[in-house]
């Protein structure tokens, strides 16, 4: 057992009812690790979040973080979720600033944190407007950039980028990496699109159909920016994408 994980999944499995969706399923992230979870749609990859941030409770097994079992309260997590809203009522800067607020932060340190995540994501001039009057893929920075504000130890994104246009989910994927390695958070992300997978990813958990167990584990070791037309690129988006199948 690797006592360094940040995350240990071990045995979990939930069932809604007589639906067994996540049969038994174990395995480990390290600290600082970017982890992409794959798989058939309907595999259980949301559940596993729910499970992870105990919006549901597993019918048997265990998540820990840093070694204790998981809890939204007891440990530093953050999310984006698909479509997730900025707050309406909060300036673009003001949104930045708020979950900081709540944490308690010394004010410089909360200044510098909300001026460096503004320029990496290019909101600064945009720091007095408010969410409607800015694009919806503008709103999603918004929460990104709120999420990594916080400096979690752990981020869990779940298809944050929804269906945002190629070109600026390349840009926001880039500055992911980026405030990742800046805040050495270790990022749960999940993802239909397998090329996202492998240009994001340290390792990609592969899940099958259900009931849902880990089929497989690719380690991605390419440097980043990931160029997406190299063969080792287009090779190892190849073999997942022939590992899910779900079509
Ligand atoms: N609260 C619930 N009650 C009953 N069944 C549920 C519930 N939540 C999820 N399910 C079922 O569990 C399975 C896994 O759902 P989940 O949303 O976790 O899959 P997913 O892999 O995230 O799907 P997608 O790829 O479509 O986003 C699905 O068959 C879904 O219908």
């Amino acid at each position: 057992m690797d006592t360094k994980a940040k995350v240990r999944v071990r045995n979990l499995t939930k069932k809604f009812g007589d639906l067994l969706v996540l049969d038994d399923i174990s395995f480990d992230i390290k600290k600082g690790e970017f982890v992409c979870i794959v798989g058939p749609t309907g595999c259980g990859k949301t559940t596993f979040l729910n499970l992870l941030v105990k919006l549901l409770e597993p019918t048997s097994g265990n998540i820990f973080i840093d070694g204790e079992e998981a809890d939204p309260k007891k440990h530093n997590l953050s999310f984006v979720f698909q479509e997730q809203s900025a707050f309406p009522w909060l300036t673009v800067e003001q949104n930045i600033r708020f979950g900081q607020e709540t944490k308690k932060r010394p004010k410089h340190e909360t200044d510098n944190v909300t001026e460096y995540i503004l320029d990496m994501l290019g909101l600064k001039e945009y720091r007095d407007r408010y969410p409607h009057e800015l694009s919806a893929s503008m709103e999603q920075r918004i929460v990104i950039g709120r999420s990594f504000a916080m400096k979690p130890d752990l981020l869990l994104m779940d298809e944050p980028y929804g269906q945002m246009d190629l070109k600026l989910r390349y840009y926001l994927e880039d500055e992911v990496i980026k405030l990742q390695t800046a805040t050495k958070s270790t990022v749960i992300f999940i993802t239909h699109n397998i090329e996202e997978a492998v240009y994001l990813a340290d390792r990609c958990l592969i899940l099958s159909q259900k009931p849902t167990t880990v089929k497989e584990e690719v380690k991605i070791d390419l440097p980043h920016p990931r160029d997406v037309a190299s063969k080792k690129f287009i090779e190892l988006r190849e073999y997942i994408t022939e590992q899910i199948k779900w079509w």
